[in-house]
């Protein structure tokens, strides 16, 4: 990609005393994107962030925001909105009066009004923090990625206690702020939110990638799976597959439409019912499962 990154992160080391959380770490996030930053518990995901975000000093190595240190935070802070896991509101605050302080702090043009109709606060507005439920706290430190829909956003753990439809209320409002040009760094341990939404992702394990790439490039060393249930009357079948002490059987493949197109065939032919049929490619869960068999 040939545009200037948002984010240059250049053998970045961070050591805390003799321990050493971040190693060489290099990526860079372009103009637009979603980028999953994931990985194992004490990866170094939160170091690498809070360094990016100019909370923290790099041991050793660069790490540009919009071509600027990051620690210039008059030239970056503005153009920044960051998520946190706990944004730390004053529980004597009301809704309007917390997301009115984000608006002060963010130096961002918007409206009170709209970011509470996008985190679908609007009724909640006269309610102290300390009134609100744990789905509806998240969703206020949510206000402060939406906020002037800034160019750059961080969102950690955005998910995190949310129901079914604050989750996709969430994402559409992510969608949004990608429609008009702004760029996500997400962090998340639901990695089938990840693997649905990133443009690439960087997998960490004791302070360094594991992989980087997109879910296909993440993916493709590993053999997708179809599984299903057979009567035990069945012919032989026309694939290699592994059974499995309660019946079902499985199939772990690098070619899945063309396996998956002669057993469906076969069945046909053989007027054979595939109970509990499920195909798919592989998983990021199985990425992660194979990190350190490897
Ligand atoms: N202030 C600190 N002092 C000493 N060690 C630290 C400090 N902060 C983090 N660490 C260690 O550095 C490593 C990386 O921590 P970090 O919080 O960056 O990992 P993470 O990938 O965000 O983990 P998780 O998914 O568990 O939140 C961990 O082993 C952690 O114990």
């Amino acid at each position: 990609m040939s545009s200037t990154p948002v984010i240059d992160v250049e053998r970045l080391n961070l050591k805390y005393g003799d321990f050493h959380a971040v190693k060489d770490l290099s990526f860079q996030v372009h103009p637009g994107e979603l980028y999953a930053l994931l990985g194992t518990n004490g990866a170094g995901k939160t170091s690498t962030l809070e360094t990016i975000e100019g909370h923290r000093v790099a041991t050793s190595g660069t790490v540009r925001v919009f071509g600027q240190s990051p620690r210039d935070r008059r030239a970056v802070r503005p153009r920044m909105g960051i998520m946190l896991q706990e944004s730390g509101f004053s529980p004597d605050l009301t809704v309007k009066e917390s997301v009115r302080l984000i608006g002060t702090l963010a130096q961002r043009t918007d409206t009170v009004e709209r970011v509470l109709a996008i985190i679908d606060l609007t009724r909640k507005a006269g309610t102290k923090v300390s009134q609100l439920s744990g789905g509806e706290k998240r969703r206020l430190d949510f206000a402060t990625a939406v906020y002037g829909t800034p160019e750059l956003v961080f969102l950690d753990e955005p998910t995190t206690g949310l129901d079914i439809q604050s989750r996709d209320a969430l994402w559409d409002a992510v969608d949004k702020l990608r429609e008009d040009g702004s760029t996500i760094v997400l962090t998340t341990h639901y990695l089938e939110e990840a693997q649905q939404r990133a443009d690439r992702i960087g997998l960490m394990h004791q302070g360094t990638f594991h992989k980087e790439g997109t879910v296909a490039e993440l993916t493709q060393t590993l053999p997708a799976v179809i599984s299903f249930d057979l009567p035990a009357s069945a012919p032989a079948l026309p694939l290699q597959a592994m059974r499995e002490t309660d019946g079902k059987f499985l199939v772990e493949t690098h070619h899945l439409q063309k396996d998956l197109y002669t057993l469906l065939g076969w069945a046909q032919n053989n007027a054979v019912e595939l109970r509990g049929l499920n195909a798919g490619p592989t998983r990021l869960d199985d990425v992660f499962r194979s990190i350190g068999s490897e």
